[in-house]
């Protein structure tokens, strides 16, 4: 961005030279006329009407800013708007003006703001503008704002001033003394609209206005807008920050003597973990399921089409509201209210009934491609850590329960989405419900995260390893799959992930039995909506194909 300053710093309002200026180069010596008096004491309680507490100076300066709206307009191309407050190109926003809260919710942080989108207002009695009905969706501001997340477009924001008290013009979103009426503030990606009710008005009415989350493009500089001596506060770590955390966490497990056993498959580095029914079958090699990670490499990352592709089209789908991520109630043991998870979640395919009550939104013949994508990967690599299991227990001639623990993959019916935020999580439980069929896949998107078995109470792992019971724990990085085998995980084992980044995506697949499902109505949605399409069986996906492998 260019960082030019237009000098206006000393003109008014209008853009002429100061009055006061003038006024120092001639003082008059005759006494006041009553007319002058009156303007004295005007000026006097103009003073007043400014805050009384100084406002701190910023921590740098805005790159472009001027006394003069016009004069910004024509200096920059994202925010031409001489009059209102959204710029738009082929009903796509480019560039907005903030000067002030819009409602006490309102935020203007060192990365992040919220702010409603403009528009649809109408003059009341009083002359001041109310709402008077629901805000529309197809307002133009709306539609521009719209447009502009879903094509990715960077908007510049312009931030203003408006009137406090009489005189006195400030920007009550910051703490901060602006020298210019109108200031660049910097870029941002729009991330989130949404719908929710505005605050009561004046005449106690009240309707739904769409409200906007915008995110700063450059988290790497200082923003200029933070109050001098709060530079650090505003500073993002980003070794631990980031959404797709570079940094290589190391792998680890809590009790050592678990089995292991190790491969290399088709792009992934691929770890088996054998867990057994109680402490003492550690040493004797039973087990009752095994956790396979999948662990891809750069280039099934990065490739064309790879992890990081799935990545971004989870992040689109989630602000197209293609995969509506949301909290849904969840009943909590010793809780006599309703309450919400700390993670957001949407369910395709299959119903899945769980704690959690989340509605399945699509079956699998209206899911968005990447859900289907999604589930070819978690296909291949269930049957193959299943394939991995069977193969361990014939070397080893090791008896199993095939009930459990069967040596035939069995195809999943069901995609569950959650979306982890800054510090969510999902805390320990088991995915015992007698409807799931025995292997669960999950492919992890986005920040990193630490994923915890424990042994239950009730099966023996009462006084046994390490602090908490924790059995094994691993840190799961962007694009890693883990593969549960065995219903009896459940019945022995609970397990629990813990998001470290700022955003997190965990797409697990099951296979929901439709026989188990008691309500014929139920029954017959969960074989409809969990059968895959002909063309995603045709797509099916096969570990990397062989040319682009490291
Ligand atoms: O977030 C994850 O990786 C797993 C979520 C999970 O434990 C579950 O869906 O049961």
């Amino acid at each position: 961005m260019d960082s030019t300053i237009i000098p206006l710093a000393k003109s008014t309002e209008s853009g002429k030279p100061g009055r006061r200026a003038q006024k120092r180069k001639a003082p008059s010596s005759k006494k006041a006329s009553p007319s002058q008096k009156k303007r004295k004491t005007q000026s006097i309680s103009r003073k007043a009407a400014i805050p009384a507490v100084p406002l701190a100076a910023p921590a740098g300066e805005p790159p472009i800013s001027s006394n003069i709206r016009a004069a910004l307009c024509d200096s920059i191309q994202y925010w031409r708007a001489h009059q209102g407050g959204i710029q738009s190109k082929e009903k796509i926003a480019t560039g907005m003006l903030l000067n002030g809260k819009t409602t006490p919710r309102d935020v203007l942080g060192a990365q992040v703001i919220v702010t409603t989108v403009g528009g649809g207002l109408k003059s009341g009695s009083d002359g001041k503008h109310i709402r008077t009905e629901d805000q529309k969706e197809d307002g133009k501001n709306y539609v521009a704002l719209k447009n502009a997340m879903s094509v990715g477009q960077p908007i510049g924001i312009v931030i203003g001033k408006q009137a406090r008290g009489k005189g006195g013009y400030v920007n009550n979103l910051l703490d901060i003394d602006l020298s210019n009426h109108y200031n660049v503030l910097d870029f941002f990606f729009i991330t989130d609209i949404w719908s929710e009710l505005q605050p009561v008005q004046k005449d106690g009415s009240r309707f739904m206005h769409y409200a906007i989350r915008l995110q700063r493009i450059d988290l790497h500089s200082t923003a200029w807008w933070v109050p001098q001596g709060h530079e650090r506060d505003a500073l993002i770590n980003h070794e631990a920050g980031l959404a797709l955390a570079k940094k290589k966490t190391k792998f680890y497990e809590v009790d050592a003597r678990i089995l292991r056993t190790e491969h290399q498959v088709a792009g992934y580095q691929v770890t088996s973990l054998y867990l057994p029914s109680t402490p003492e079958n550690l040493n004797n090699g039973e087990f009752i399921g095994s956790v396979t990670i999948f662990h891809p490499s750069e280039t099934t990352r990065t490739r064309k089409e790879g992890l990081n592709d799935l990545f971004n089209e989870m992040q689109r789908a989630t602000r197209m509201g293609d995969v509506k991520l949301q909290r849904h109630p969840a009943f909590c043991r010793g809780s006599h209210k309703e309450e919400l998870t700390s993670h957001f979640s949407c369910n395709m395919g299959a119903d899945y009934k769980f704690g959690v009550v989340v509605e399945t939104s699509n079956g699998f013949e209206t899911a968005p491609d990447l859900v289907m994508k999604a589930l070819s990967r978690l296909t291949w690599s269930g049957a193959t850590a299943v394939a991995l299991t069977a193969d361990h227990v014939a070397r080893n001639g090791l008896s199993t329960d095939s009930i459990s623990m069967p040596a035939e993959f069995i195809d999943f019916n069901e995609q569950l989405m959650l979306g982890y935020f800054e510090d969510s999580q999902i805390s320990f439980h088991d995915d015992g419900e007698k409807e799931l069929g025995p292997t669960v896949a999950t492919l992890s998107l986005g920040s990193p995260s630490v994923m915890r078995f424990r042994g239950k109470k009730k099966s023996g792992f009462e006084d046994t390893i390490a602090a908490g019971n924790v059995m094994l724990s691993f840190v799961l990085e962007h694009g890693d799959i883990v593969i549960m085998h065995g219903t009896k995980i459940h019945k022995y084992y609970e397990h629990a992930v813990y998001a470290e980044g700022i955003r997190r995506f965990a797409l697990t697949c099951r296979y929901i039995r439709p026989e188990m499902i008691s309500d014929p109505e139920r029954r017959k949605k969960a074989i409809v909506n969990g059968k895959v399409p002909i063309y995603w069986q045709k797509q099916a996906y096969k570990g990397e194909p062989a040319n682009i492998l490291d």
